[in-house]
């Protein structure tokens, strides 16, 4: 399916070292994974879920099997950008094919590492970036709108109802605003019709404040002049030292707890990253288990049982019957299947219902 993050920014950020941690990780699993990098920029990485081994346990599965989004290394943007500055027109093409952004701002100081601007600013650097993605959405909106005017005029049906909703983002972006902040007042079919516009500034956002080592625990007055950015546009940050998550990803994973311990560190600032992509694109897991293995499976939030049996396989969707669901927490606290039917926990679910995250599911189906 790939639910893909693109990782954005100034040039010289560390977009490239976060990413490549990223994938040393998932490097690290790809034996067990058969589709795992694609392109040299593109990288499945697992979505770490504690729940996976808690489950495996009660199950007494010999294998554990995570999900996977992908994320996408991104050449830097620069000033002007929109206007084709520093190959910006493919760049800004590439931002287009991704499902939500992961943009990283340079929270670190280093007089060794050239910035493009010259100076530490990360509130500024990001309104740098986010100018030109509203440039460019500018400029294809503008170019879009003159014909479905004339074609709603001429009462053609969907200009008439992509109109309103094209007129809106106009206002918004000669305002000067992301039309991202259009989608928390829009019903299911304006923001489907927004959605489909495929606007730069309509996918949603994640900081990522690269900061110093030294940094990495507690964050600096950088990386909380972000949070306080992030907060006003209802958006997310999380704090990492791309330089550190490069070293542990090299790590063998015996020594990664020691690691993160001696930096103040509970967890790899990685996981903290995915999980927040994961949320960011709005995607819940279900998980199957049995003997062989417990295994993740990503679904979008809202679908329903047959969809997420296809994930599994095509068939599973068209020949579902019927899907037997025990709540992750159930599961958990019942200790598992045969528990949880016996103590009537273990829902038999039909083609309306709408998986919950954590649901462990097993379809019955026809082939
Ligand atoms: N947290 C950090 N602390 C110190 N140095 C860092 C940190 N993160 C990255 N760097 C260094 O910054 C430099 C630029 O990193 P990187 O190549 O990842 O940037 P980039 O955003 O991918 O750049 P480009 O847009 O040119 O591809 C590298 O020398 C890298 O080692
Ligand atoms: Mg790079």
């Amino acid at each position: 399916m790939g639910f893909r993050c693109g990782i954005v920014g100034l040039p010289n950020v560390g977009k490239s070292t976060l990413f490549n941690a990223l994938t040393k990780t998932a490097a690290a699993a790809a034996a067990n994974y058969p589709f795992c990098t694609i392109e040299p920029n593109t990288g499945d990485v697992p979505v770490p879920d504690a729940r996976l081994k808690d489950i495996a346990g009660i199950a007494k599965s010999a294998n554990t099997i995570a999900t996977r989004i992908t994320f996408v290394d991104i050449a830097g943007l620069v000033r002007g950008a929109s206007k084709g500055e520093g190959l910006g027109n493919q760049f800004l093409a590439n931002i287009r094919e991704v499902d939500a952004i992961v943009h990283v701002l340079r929270c670190f100081e280093d007089d060794d590492i050239t910035h493009v601007e010259g100076r530490i600013d990360p509130v500024a650097d990001a309104e740098t970036v986010e100018t030109e993605l509203m440039l460019s959405d500018l400029e294809s909106i503008e170019r879009r709108i003159v014909a479905t005017r004339k074609k709603a005029a001429g009462k053609d049906k969907e200009a008439q109802q992509a109109l309103p909703v094209m007129e809106a983002a106009l206002a918004k972006l000669q305002a000067g605003e992301p039309v991202r902040v259009l989608l928390a007042g829009m019903d299911a079919d304006d923001r489907r019709e927004l959605k489909a516009l495929n606007l730069l500034t309509s996918k949603p956002v994640l900081y990522v404040c690269n900061v110093a080592e030294e940094d990495a625990a507690n964050g600096n007055a950088h990386s909380a002049a972000v949070a306080a950015m992030a907060e006003r546009q209802g958006a997310k940050s999380v704090v990492i030292s791309a330089a550190i998550e490069a070293e542990i990803a090299q790590l063998p994973e015996a020594e990664v707890g020691d690691y993160l311990e001696s930096m103040g560190l509970t967890e790899p600032g990685l996981d903290r990253v995915i999980r927040a992509g994961y949320e960011l694109l709005d995607l819940i897991t279900y998980f199957t288990a049995g003997p062989k293995e417990t295994r993740a499976w990503t679904v979008r939030r809202g679908a329903k049982a047959p969809q997420a049996a296809g994930v599994i396989h095509t068939d599973f969707e068209k020949g579902f019957i019927r899907a037997q669901t025990v709540a992750f927490d159930d599961f958990i606290g019942l200790g598992g299947e045969v528990a949880a039917k016996e103590a009537g926990k273990a829902r038999d679910e039909g083609k309306e219902y709408v998986v919950q995250d954590g649901d462990v599911l097993m379809f019955k189906f026809n082939n």
